[in-house]
Order: C-alpha cells, then structure tokens, then sequence
C-alpha cells in the first residue's frame, strides 16, 4: 500500500517499507524536492515496478534506499533495519544484500577487469579462499548464461549490451543478495535482448527468493515482470496498486495518458498515442495543488487549490486525484 505514511500497516512479509520519503537536491536554480514524501511497501518475493517519466524521481528512489543519496525526510525500513538511522559501516554490509542493477551495463563494470574477477570481486570480500571463490564464479556465470569456458577472460568491451548485463546481475548475484534495484535494466538493449534479461531476472527470482524493485519509464516492461506497480510523477506518487489492476484499469488520468502514449500497448486498441501534451513543469516551481493538473484532460478549478492524497479506489488500488476514472 502506498502513500498514507506511516498510517499503512504491514505484514511480517514486508522486507522494504519506504515512508514519506524525501530527498532534495540543491542546484545554482534552487533547492527542489526531488521526491516529494513518498510511501511503498514491498513484500519479500515481489517485484515492484515504480514508472513514470524521464525526471520524475524513479532513480534517486532508488538510491535513497541504498542511502546514496541523502534522505531529506521520512523513514525507509530494510528488515528490521532503519536505513536512514543505521551507522555508514553497516550500510556498507547492507548495501550487499541490496544490489543495484544499471541501465547502462557496460558503464557500471570496471573496463580493467575480466569477466571473472568482476564476479569474484563481490565474492571475495566475504573472504572465501580462492578455489571456492573460482568455483561460485563458475557457477554464477553458467546461472546468467555466460558460461566460463567462453566468457571467463574477456573484459566488458568485448561483451555485447544483453550480455554486459547479464554479467552486472552476475555481479550482483554473488554477493548474494534478497533485494535487487533494477534502474532502467533493459532500457539500453534492444527489443528481442529485452525480453531475454527479463527472462533472466524473473528465473533468478524464482530460484533465490530474490525481491526486486524494478524502475522503468516504459509500462509495457514494468507489466510483464511487476506484481505491484507504483506511477510516479513529478516526486509525488500518483497511483499504486496490483499491476494488472492498474493496466486494466487505471485510476489516475495521469496513468491512462501513460498508457495511451504506449505503442500497441492493447494491439486490439492500437496505438493511442500521443496522449501527454505539453511539457512536464519545472521541479523547482511544480504546480500547485495537483501536479498533474497542468497537462490533465479532467482537471478542475479544486485541482489548483488542493493537493490530492492518496485514498483507496478500488479495493487495494489507491490514487491520489480529485477526479479518478471509472
Ligand atoms: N545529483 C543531482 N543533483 C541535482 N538534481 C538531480 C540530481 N539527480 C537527479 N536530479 C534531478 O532530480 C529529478 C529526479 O531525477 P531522477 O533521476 O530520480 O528521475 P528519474 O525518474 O529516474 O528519471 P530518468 O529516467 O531520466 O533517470 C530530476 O529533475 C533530475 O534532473
């Protein structure tokens, strides 16, 4: 559940809970809040899709639960751990347990390494000898599809896109994480490469109970690998709830004009597109009331006035909007 703050309850399952989240960025323009007080919870075993437009907020979410970025506000909770709270030497323990993969694979590995040792590299701070270091390397690598025979000594610019990011989840993957941060992951490869990662993360799920929160600004990803989907616009959440749900039935205006501007997202509807007119407002002097308003087909003088929370539409589906869809 999303966006009531600290009032939502959670289970025993919950291993993430993010809690009127705040971080602001500084610029020669301003301060700005980046994201704006946001709330999640993400139950062990779920995949988590957070979308929304370029700038929106989606990555420094992210981040912020790593804590590399600096929480402004509100309060994220890993297990039984508060991130905002814990000493910087046990945030460097956790942050094992919570990888981050990159949109840009080939970026985010060190050029100078071979394929193995970017995979034991992880391995080896947790102080294995070298011999039992080898053979995880082998196997997380025959687990990503690069087996070692062929891959093992060749460094990321011999790697094609889709298989650079297979190694950066292989990467990921020894250090034996619960939780994964998938910012953009398949952003950056092409289409038929896409669906093979995805393939990839969601067998890696099954196999290591593993827990993913999974950025993207295109809806047509997010749905295929999401149980829960939470749209982002503008720091703010605007809607959250079962992904399918959310598809079939979007709440917020802002939601349904995503959607719309998904080529062939329903091949029976075709493309509907372009539905976002005009520009998304500056962060530094967002509009008031609802953030959406400027660009929203349904808007109303209230929704200048008064900011809309977050309140439940349809059962487990909320939306924070004056005036919800059917
Ligand atoms: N280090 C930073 N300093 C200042 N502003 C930043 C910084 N990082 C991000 N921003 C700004 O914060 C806002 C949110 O950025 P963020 O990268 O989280 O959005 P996003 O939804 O992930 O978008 P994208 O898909 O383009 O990465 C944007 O306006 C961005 O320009």
């Amino acid at each position: 559940m999303a966006g009531s703050g600290t009032a939502h309850l959670r289970g025993d399952d919950t291993l993430l809970s993010v809690q009127d989240l705040e971080v602001e960025y500084r610029t020669k323009g301003g301060s700005f809040k980046a994201v704006g007080g946001i709330s999640f919870d993400v139950r062990r075993g779920e995949t988590l899709g957070i979308v929304g437009e370029s700038g929106c907020g989606k990555s420094t979410t992210g981040r912020a639960v790593l804590r590399l970025d600096p929480i402004a506000g509100g309060r994220i909770r890993y297990g039984d751990e508060w991130i905002e709270a814990v000493p910087e030497r046990r945030m460097r323990r956790l942050r094992r347990e919570m990888q981050m993969i990159f949109q840009d694979p080939v970026g985010s590995l060190n050029p100078r390494r071979s394929v193995k040792e970017i995979v034991v590299e992880g391995l080896a701070i947790g102080g294995s000898s070298v011999e039992d270091q080898k053979a995880a390397a082998r196997t997380v690598l025959d687990q990503v599809g690069l087996p070692g025979e062929r891959f093992a000594d060749m460094v990321p610019r011999q790697l094609s896109g889709g298989q650079a990011q297979r190694l950066a989840i292989g990467r990921a993957l020894a250090l034996n994480p619960q939780l994964l941060i998938c910012d953009e992951p398949v952003s950056a490869l092409d289409v038929s490469v896409q669906a093979q990662i995805l393939n990839l993360l969601e067998e890696l799920k099954q196999e290591f109970d593993l827990t993913i929160v999974f950025i993207a600004h295109d809806l047509g990803v997010v749905r295929t690998v999401s149980d829960n989907v939470l749209v982002m616009y503008l720091g703010k959440v605007c809607e959250f709830g079962d992904s399918v749900e959310v598809y079939d039935r979007p709440a917020h205006p802002y939601t349904r004009a995503l959607l719309d501007s998904v080529p062939l997202a329903d091949p029976d509807k075709g493309f509907a597109g372009p539905a976002l007119q005009g520009d998304i407002p500056s962060p530094l002097r967002p509009p008031t009331g609802c953030r959406f308003r400027s660009r929203c087909p349904v808007a109303q003088d209230k929704c200048a006035v008064e900011e809309p929370v977050m309140r439940e539409v349809r059962p487990g589906q909320f939306a924070a909007c004056h005036h919800p869809l059917d």
